[in-house]
């Protein structure tokens, strides 16, 4: 098989999510569906559902080292999911487990809040996951999640950009000041356009264009999509911008399906495998209309105007990045 046949091998290193939608489980499945082979190392157990969070458990810092050191002893690790951190101690265990083994590409999806409103890092440890920021290839923080960053780079307590361009104002500057790619999110942003962007350290910005998916089945978004850039930009010799290109139209695609499943009654998880299965002949149409009848919402609101991967990003500054200083390139 040659080297860019080879099935890559991609880590997540997350907290759990019982349920299925967010966290870990969510990743394993983005990573499948994006075609790569995945493996776990849980940084949290979290009692969790649809509704929100009620428990949190973090093993102790050994056990943690152990199950990082279990897989890099033994596999070849082509990239790097992080997600949940939970606290400064288990931030700086992977920091040094990072240093150590040097993986060859790293996406930080810097997790502090569920979407319910439940903290999943101790504030305390934002301090301790800036520092973790320069061993990542890229990051993905949410509107308030880079709002923290960006207030701690220097912006002050602007609290999370209301408008898109001042969530591009606020990724450039975390980007320049941790000299990383920052992808910017507007899935928290009022209004119909969801667009991400892609900005480099000097300053490049690649937005692509989205529209909104008119569902409250959005849990676990920005762990699937982290998780499925991590897999296909190993699988595109670490091209960043076809790995979000091409993740983002999967995610549109697993998103519009999101109201075929039927889990739990709070923000329910997006269909990871709804275009695998379309093209495989699985659970087609009146399978999805039985599982919206049976909860009762018909599917209506549900709205998906645009086919997967129509929108063409739109390059906003020079393209010409240059490679990157750091080892997780
Ligand atoms: N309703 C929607 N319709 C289309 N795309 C969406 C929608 N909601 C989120 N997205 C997309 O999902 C991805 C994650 O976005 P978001 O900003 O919600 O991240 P997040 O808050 O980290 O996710 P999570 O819910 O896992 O915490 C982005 O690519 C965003 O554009
Ligand atoms: C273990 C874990 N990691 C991340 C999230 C964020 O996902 P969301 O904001 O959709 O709740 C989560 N709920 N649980």
């Amino acid at each position: 098989m040659s080297r860019q046949q080879r099935i890559v091998n991609v880590l997540s290193v997350a907290g759990t999510d019982p349920t299925g939608g967010a966290g870990i489980q969510a990743d394993l499945k983005a990573i499948a569906a994006g075609g790569g082979y995945g493996m776990a190392v849980v940084t949290a157990l979290v009692a969790q559902n649809t509704r929100g969070v009620r428990a949190v458990h973090v093993p102790p810092i050994p056990f943690l080292t152990a199950q990082l050191d279990a897989v890099s002893d033994d596999v070849r690790i082509d990239a790097v999911k992080i997600g949940m951190l939970a606290n400064a101690e288990v931030i700086g265990a992977v920091a040094a487990w990072l240093r150590r083994v040097r993986p060859p590409l790293v996406v930080l999806d810097p997790v502090m809040i569920a979407a319910s409103g439940d903290a999943l890092l101790d504030p305390e440890a934002v301090t301790a996951l800036r520092g973790l920021i320069p061993q990542a290839g890229l990051i993905t923080p949410n509107l308030p999640e880079l709002a923290v960053l960006a207030g701690a780079a220097g912006a002050g307590a602007a609290g999370p950009a209301d408008t898109w361009e001042a969530a591009l104002e606020q990724a450039r500057l975390v980007a320049s000041a941790h000299g990383v790619r920052v992808l910017a999110k507007a899935g928290h942003l009022p209004g119909e356009r969801t667009p991400d962007a892609l900005v480099t350290p000097e300053g490049d910005t690649i937005e692509f264009p989205g529209v909104r998916i008119a569902t409250r089945n959005t849990h676990g978004t920005g762990c699937s999509l982290s998780a499925g850039i991590a897999t296909r930009v190993a699988r595109h010799g670490g091209d960043w911008v076809r790995a979000a290109r091409e993740t983002k139209a999967w995610l549109r695609e697993s998103l519009a399906a999101a109201d075929t499943l039927d889990v739990g009654g709070g923000s329910g998880p997006v269909h990871h495998f709804a275009g695998l299965w379309a093209r495989g002949g699985l659970h087609t149409a009146p399978e999805a209309q039985q599982n919206r009848a049976v909860r009762g919402d018909g599917g209506a609101g549900r709205r998906d105007d645009q086919p997967a991967g129509a929108a063409a990003e739109v390059t906003v500054g020079r393209l010409d990045a240059g490679p990157r200083r750091s080892p997780s390139q």
